[in-house]
Order: C-alpha cells, then sequence, then structure tokens
C-alpha cells in the first residue's frame, strides 16, 4: 500500500514533496514488520475487511462516553470481532497462519478497534496463555476449547492489595482438603484482596489464581489454579466471591479492573493448573523440574511487551514526523518562508532516533521471541533448562528498557507537536496513558533491573572462576585480561566500548559488595546498599544487547541495497545517539575519551542532515493505516488543520452556542455585578 499510495492519495503539498524522492523500497521495510510479504498482504485484507465494518465504528467518540458507556461500548466490539472471527469465512480463509494472524490482529485490535482497553486482553493474553503454557495435556482438552469459544472469559488474578511484585508474599490461600478431593481458595486478610487484573469486574467468568498452596500444613509457595467467579448464563458471582471493578486509572479506562475476595471457596483438585506441579489425590505434591516454571505465563506476556510498546513507538513516531513536515514555524533566515519545523536540527533529534528506536527495538523483541520459542521447545520435550535464567534476565532487561525507553520516546514526540500534541485528538496523549503502564505491570522496571542485576553479579563471579556463562553474558569471558579503552568508533566498537562499561561497573559494584560483606554487613543488606549502582549497570547492560542485537541483525539481512543502507544508517543512529546519552558511563570507565565523544557528536550532527529528507518515508514505511493512528496530527493525507477544526466540532459543548450552564451559574453572576 505505502509505494502505491504515492499516486494515487491525496496529501498536502509538503507531504508530496517529502515522498516524491524516496531512496529505498517502503514495501520491503513494510515487510521487516509484518515477518514477510505475505504476513504484509494478510494485515492488509484484515485491515480491509476490519475497517470497513460498519459493527466496529464508535457511535460518538469514546472521549465524550461516560466510564459505562465506554465499558459497553468495547465489550460490544470485543464480542462482535470474537464471534467474526471464529465464524466469517472471509477471515478464516485469509492465509498467514495463527501465529503471524494472531500478532497481527493483536496490533490492529489492540491500537485501531480498542483505543483506551479491551476487555478480553486478559483472557486472548493470559488467561490462554495460562491453558497453553502451564496446563497439562488433558486440561488443556478440557479448558481449550471453551476459552476459545467464548464459553468461559478468563483472566490472570495475580496482584493483591497487598502485594504486586513480591510473589511469595502473596496470601491468598488454596488448602487442599483430601476427603473431599478439592482445594479452599480463601482471602484471609484485606490486603489478600486480588487487586488490578484486566477483565476481572464484570466481564470474566473464570479467573487464573495464583495462591499459596497448603497441604496437610505445609506451605508450598503460590501456585495457579482456575477458579469459576460467575454462574454460567446468569452471570451472578457465584457464592463465596465478592468480585468488582476497582474505579478509573490514568488510561486503559474501557478494561475493567478489578477486585477480587474468596471466602472459602471449594474447587475440584483437577482444577490446580498442573503442566509443572501436580497434587495428587492423596496430597502427595509433585515437584515441576524448576520452581519458577508457573511463573512462565508473566515471562511470555513480557516478551509480548516488548512489541505492543513497538507498535506504540511506530504510531506515535509516525504522528510526530509527519506532523513535523507539514508544521511551519518561526525562521531559519530572518525574512524568508518560515520552514517545516523538520529543518530544526533539534526537531529532527526528537524524531530520527526514535524511528531508529523502532527498528533497534524490534531486532532485539525478535531476537528474544526466538530465545523464549527454544525454552518452550526444551520444556516440552522435558529437557534441560539451561537457558532458563538466559530467557529470564533478558526478558526482564527489554521488557524494562523498552517500556521505559517507548515512553519517555511518546512523551517526546508530544512535546514535539507543540501545543496541538495535548489535544486528544492528537492521540499522543492516549498512546502514553496506554504505554506507561507497561513500565509496572508485569514486573516494576526497578524490580526488573534487580533481577537483571543479580544475574549478571552472578554471571560475573562465574567468569572470575573461568565458569559457564549464558550467552548474552558471553562477553565476560576475559574479562580480567581486556583494557578498557576503545580505539575504534565502528559499530562493533561501540558494542564494546558498552561491554567495557558494563565489566567496570561490575567490577566497582562487586567490590563494594565484598566490602560491605567484610564488614559485617549481611549480604542482602549490601545488595540494598549498592542498589542504585546495580539497576544502573544492568540498563547499561541491556543497552548494549539492543545495540549488539542491531548490529547482528543488519550482517544477516540480505535485502535490497537501499534498504540495507538506510537501516545502516539507522543502526548507527542508535548507536551514537545511545553512546553520547551514555557518555558519562562510557568516559568514566575509561572506554571512551572527551575526544572520541566530541566526533561521535559531530557524526550524529551528520546523521541528522542525511536522515532528515528520509523521515517521511521511513514512518510511511511502517504501514499504518489511519485508523491505527487515528490522530488529527499523523493522518497519511497531512491535511492537520482541517481536521483539527472538525475534531474540535465535534464537542458536545458545541452543540448549542450557549450551555445551560451559562443560565445556571454564570448569569447571575454576571448580573449581580451589573
Ligand atoms: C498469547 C500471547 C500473549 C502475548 C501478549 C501479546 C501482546 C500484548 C501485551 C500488552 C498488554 C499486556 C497486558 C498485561 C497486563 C498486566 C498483567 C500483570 O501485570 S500480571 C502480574 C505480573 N506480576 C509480576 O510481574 C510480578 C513481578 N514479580 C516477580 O516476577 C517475582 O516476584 C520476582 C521475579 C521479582 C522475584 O521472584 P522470587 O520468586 O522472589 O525469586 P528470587 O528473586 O528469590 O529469585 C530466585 C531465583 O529465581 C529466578 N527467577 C525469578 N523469576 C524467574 C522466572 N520468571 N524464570 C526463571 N527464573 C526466575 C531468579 O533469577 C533467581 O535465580 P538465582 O539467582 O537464584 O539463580
Ligand atoms: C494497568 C495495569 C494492569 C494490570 N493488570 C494486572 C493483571 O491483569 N493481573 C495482575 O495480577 N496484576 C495486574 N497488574 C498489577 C501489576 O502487575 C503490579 O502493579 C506490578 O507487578 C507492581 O506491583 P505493585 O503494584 O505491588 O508495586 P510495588 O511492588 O508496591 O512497587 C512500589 C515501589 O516499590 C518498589 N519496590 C518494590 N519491591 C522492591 C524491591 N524488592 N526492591 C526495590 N524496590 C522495590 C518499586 O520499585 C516501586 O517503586 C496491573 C497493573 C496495572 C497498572
Amino acid at each position: 500500500m505505502a509505494g502505491k499510495q504515492v499516486q494515487v492519495r491525496f496529501c498536502v503539498p509538503d507531504l508530496q514533496k517529502e515522498r516524491a524522492n524516496c531512496s529505498f523500497n517502503k514495501e520491503e521495510i513494510t515487510n521487516i514488520f509484518d515477518g514477510g510479504e505475505h504476513n504484509t498482504e494478510t494485515r492488509r485484507k484484515l485491515q480491509n475487511i476490519i475497517f470497513s465494518d460498519p459493527n466496529l465504528q464508535d457511535p460518538i467518540p469514546p472521549d465524550y462516553m461516560s466510564h459505562e458507556q465506554r465499558y459497553e461500548n468495547e465489550l460490544r466490539k470485543a464480542v462482535y470481532v470474537m464471534k467474526k472471527f471464529m465464524t466469517d469465512p472471509q477471515l478464516q480463509d485469509i492465509g498467514g497462519g495463527p501465529e503471524a494472524i494472531k500478532w497481527m490482529y493483536n496490533s490492529i485490535l489492540r491500537h485501531a478497534i480498542h483505543k483506551d482497553g479491551n476487555p478480553l486482553m486478559l483472557h486472548f493474553g493470559m488467561f490462554l496463555g495460562a491453558i497453553m503454557g502451564q496446563m497439562s495435556e488433558e486440561q488443556q482438552a478440557e479448558w481449550l476449547p471453551k476459552a476459545m469459544s467464548g464459553e468461559i472469559i478468563g483472566t490472570y488474578t495475580q496482584t493483591e492489595l497487598g502485594h504486586g511484585t513480591f510473589l511469595r508474599g502473596l496470601e491468598t490461600t488454596a488448602t487442599y482438603d483430601p476427603v473431599t478431593d478439592e482445594f479452599i481458595i480463601h482471602s484471609p486478610t484485606i490486603t489478600a484482596t486480588k487487586w488490578w487484573p484486566g477483565g476481572l469486574g464484570k466481564t470474566s467468568s473464570f479467573a487464573v489464581v495464583m495462591a499459596q498452596l497448603h497441604i496437610r500444613g505445609q506451605n508450598y509457595g503460590p501456585h495457579p489454579f482456575v477458579v469459576q467467579l460467575r454462574e454460567h448464563v446468569t452471570h451472578a458471582s457465584r457464592p463465596g466471591i465478592t468480585v468488582g471493578e476497582i474505579g478509573p486509572r490514568l488510561g486503559l479506562n474501557s478494561n475493567d479492573n478489578g477486585f477480587l475476595r474468596f471466602d472459602n471457596v471449594r474447587i475440584p483438585r483437577t482444577n490446580m493448573v498442573m503442566k509443572h506441579s501436580k497434587v495428587l489425590k492423596d496430597g502427595t505434591y509433585v515437584k515441576p523440574k524448576s520452581a519458577k516454571l508457573s511463573y512462565g505465563v508473566m515471562v511470555l506476556t513480557r516478551v509480548g511487551i516488548c512489541y505492543d510498546v513497538c507498535w506504540q513507538l511506530m504510531r506515535a513516531t509516525t504522528i510526530a514526523t509527519r506532523y513535523a513536515a507539514v508544521r511551519h514555524q518561526s525562521e531559519l533566515e530572518v525574512g524568508e518562508a518560515e520552514p517545516q519545523i523538520i529543518e530544526y536540527q533539534t526537531q529532527q533529534y526528537k524524531v530520527l532516533p526514535m524511528i531508529a528506536s523502532v527498528y533497534a527495538i524490534w531486532f532485539a523483541a525478535d531476537t528474544l521471541r526466538h530465545t523464549y520459542m527454544e525454552v518452550q521447545k526444551n520444556i516440552n520435550k522435558g529437557s534441560d533448562l539451561d537457558l532458563l535464567p538466559e530467557l529470564h534476565a533478558s526478558s526482564c532487561a527489554l521488557k524494562a528498557l523498552f517500556s521505559t525507553d517507548v515512553t519517555d520516546g511518546i512523551s517526546v514526540m508530544r512535546l514535539g507537536c507543540g501545543g496541538h500534541g495535548y489535544l486528544a485528538s492528537s492521540n499522543l496523549p492516549r498512546i502514553y496513558t496506554s504505554t506507561t503502564p507497561s513500565q509496572t505491570y508485569e514486573g516494576e522496571n526497578t524490580v526488573l533491573w534487580l533481577q537483571v542485576a543479580r544475574f549478571l553479579i552472578k554471571s560475573f563471579r562465574e567468569a572470575s572462576k573461568g565458569g559457564r556463562l549464558q550467552p548474552s553474558v558471553a562477553y565476560f569471558k576475559n574479562h580480567q585480561t581486556q583494557t578498557r579503552r576503545i580505539t575504534d568508533l565502528s559499530n562493533s566498537g561501540l558494542v564494546s566500548g558498552y561491554e567495557r562499561s558494563v565489566l567496570s561497573m561490575l567490577e566497582a559494584v562487586a567490590k563494594q559488595l565484598q566490602q560491605y560483606s567484610e564488614e559485617g554487613m549481611r549480604y542482602e543488606h549490601a545488595w540494598n546498599a549498592c542498589s542504585v549502582r546495580l539497576v544502573n549497570v544492568a540498563k547499561v547492560h541491556a543497552r548494549y544487547i539492543v545495540c549488539d542485537q542491531f548490529v547482528k541483525a543488519l550482517a544477516k539481512y540480505e535485502g535490497s541495497s537501499g534498504v540495507r543502507q538506510i537501516m545502516d544508517q539507522l543502526c548507527r543512529l542508535y548507536m551514537i545517539y545511545s553512546v553520547t546519552n551514555d557518555q558519562g558511563i562510557l568516559l568514566k570507565s575509561g572506554a571512551l575519551t572527551p575526544d572520541q565523544c566530541n566526533l561521535l557528536e559531530e557524526e550524529l550532527g551528520e546523521l541528522l542532515a542525511a536522515l532528515r529528507p528520509e523521515a517521511v518515508n521511513l514512518v510511511d514505511a511502517f504501514d499504518l493505516h489511519d485508523e491505527v493512528l487515528d490522530s488529527t496530527l499523523g493522518a497519511w493525507d497531512g491535511d492537520v488543520y482541517n481536521r483539527l477544526y472538525n475534531e474540535a466540532m465535534k464537542s458536545p459543548l458545541n452543540k448549542v452556542d450557549v450551555p445551560d450552564a451559562y443560565y445556571k451559574y454564570l448569569q447571575p453572576l454576571m448580573k449581580s455585578n451589573l
């Protein structure tokens, strides 16, 4: 679509000019993000069907709806889509394979149809994820068809009022009663109340519930159980269950995040989710291969979040870049016409590194997804779990890094659109409020950084003993013999600069930990006393992974030379943008000198100038439909001012010239002052 649109669709002269000279094949880039030509075609067919369906339109803009109306409107569309997807032969016939369709469908639905949250999101993401990844084959045979058909709707309830991060501190109990062959699910305190799960308030009839498993007085830690919350057909909450919605949030307000309490609710023993650990009829506990396998759904979702935030960044950069090409402001030379704001280097510095970040995130997320699939394959085969620590550390690192980078990036895109970026109709506020919770959910980021640091310190010690290292820290090998300074400022030289900085930071913090221990401080307290430094080193390691993956992905790229060239430039921009942002760290570790930093800053300016003419074409190549962007500032035609004006006309306050509120409040005030 992107390539052909240039000839046939109207766009404002500024964008026509931008699109007239494109040095690369946009379609080839579109295919990269879709996962191949065939998938692009499938996505476009899906879009045509979905976006032309009147049942998926909003009767009025959701911003003007009440809390209940928004929920109802989203639920209506979600159920319609679910039925349509299962029954419409047009949709069934579209190729692409379930995996491709799942990802593309997620992005279309999440961003275009369900603008501010989808009450069925957790059903499709984590409830189905738990069934497929955590249940035994017999259990899957029982639960999967019901969940797929919509006969039951579920969610994933783990977080409680008192604990989200510290899973071992969860208070909900599942106590085995061997007499009746049942578990008793109970919330013993107010803080044991489940709190937050999406779709829990009014939508879900079932939930996967994380609860402490108690057998004959012994606690075996948190395990997942399937619990029915609401009656079939009437949907009334079941005896012993208290469930509802938790109220308005910063964003995602169409998703009924809920609370849940249990008063000694009995469920059959076989409702324990039993792929990894089991409880037998006589109460025998069968241990899993690793106690952390029950955390698997979270790992999968962390991988999913990496893609999800990448889509959000694609939307935000498309909006801000097109706007920057259409908006004219101030003067470059006195008396000359006002330039497009994208001519300002500072504006280029806002949008171009974020466009490059989309690629960086995408390639790293893809590698992470492959690691996830490999570990999953090994788990299913019953073979060793050697790669589990690598998967855990990398998924924590990338989820934390990308959710932070993208949230910050979206904020920069909003600022880059000046005042209009603050309007709901720009869609940047909603893209922001839909993205920022990804820094909290699925593992609060600081907590995840500390998990990464734990892995790094352990690996660092292992390296010092000459032990085996996981792939992402293979560079720790020989660290004692390496000099710190890099002489080569190529991409691989800069990657190496990051490696050396991580090692230098680790060396320092490991020494401090050691010193505290020698002074008699308990290890946990020494850890806490070093935790700011530990988080910092984890962040630098994560940046290293992303830079390294970007360079490696391009080395393998076999497409056209035009695309190869533009991606090389983007990769270089990402590297230099990252390194110059982190220059304090690289200078301190001795990896770089001030002169080298100056050279890199000069090159950064040159790269911004070189990429400037490609900016609009680069975001066009993401091929985001106007429905997906949903923005007055970012639409393909660039007709920003008419769109802004027309959107303002939809405000209910504009229905009448003088609103009732005037007669009630203002008129008496103004009259009394006569
Ligand atoms: C089907 C498609 C689905 C895709 C989705 C599609 C895309 C859409 C996505 C966008 C929308 C997403 C909506 C999501 C909604 C939010 C849902 C939630 O928040 S739900 C709620 C989310 N809630 C959270 O995320 C809670 C966050 N909290 C936690 O995860 C844990 O409490 C903890 C990890 C912090 C600590 O756990 P603790 O048990 O105290 O462990 P210790 O610290 O004592 O470490 C002991 C050892 O264990 C190791 N290890 C640990 N974990 C793992 C692992 N997973 N594995 C392996 N290993 C692991 C660790 O390395 C260490 O090893 P060693 O050093 O000894 O060798
Ligand atoms: C929009 C949204 C949707 C959600 N959906 C779901 C869902 O579907 N299902 C579900 O079960 N949950 C869900 N959650 C809950 C979410 O997973 C938790 O909020 C999250 O895991 C953080 O836990 P917490 O709220 O207990 O934060 P806390 O852990 O209380 O964090 C508060 C502060 O304490 C710090 N802190 C905590 N522990 C440590 C530590 N060990 N070291 C250093 N600092 C620490 C944190 O860094 C943070 O600054 C959702 C949350 C949101 C916002």
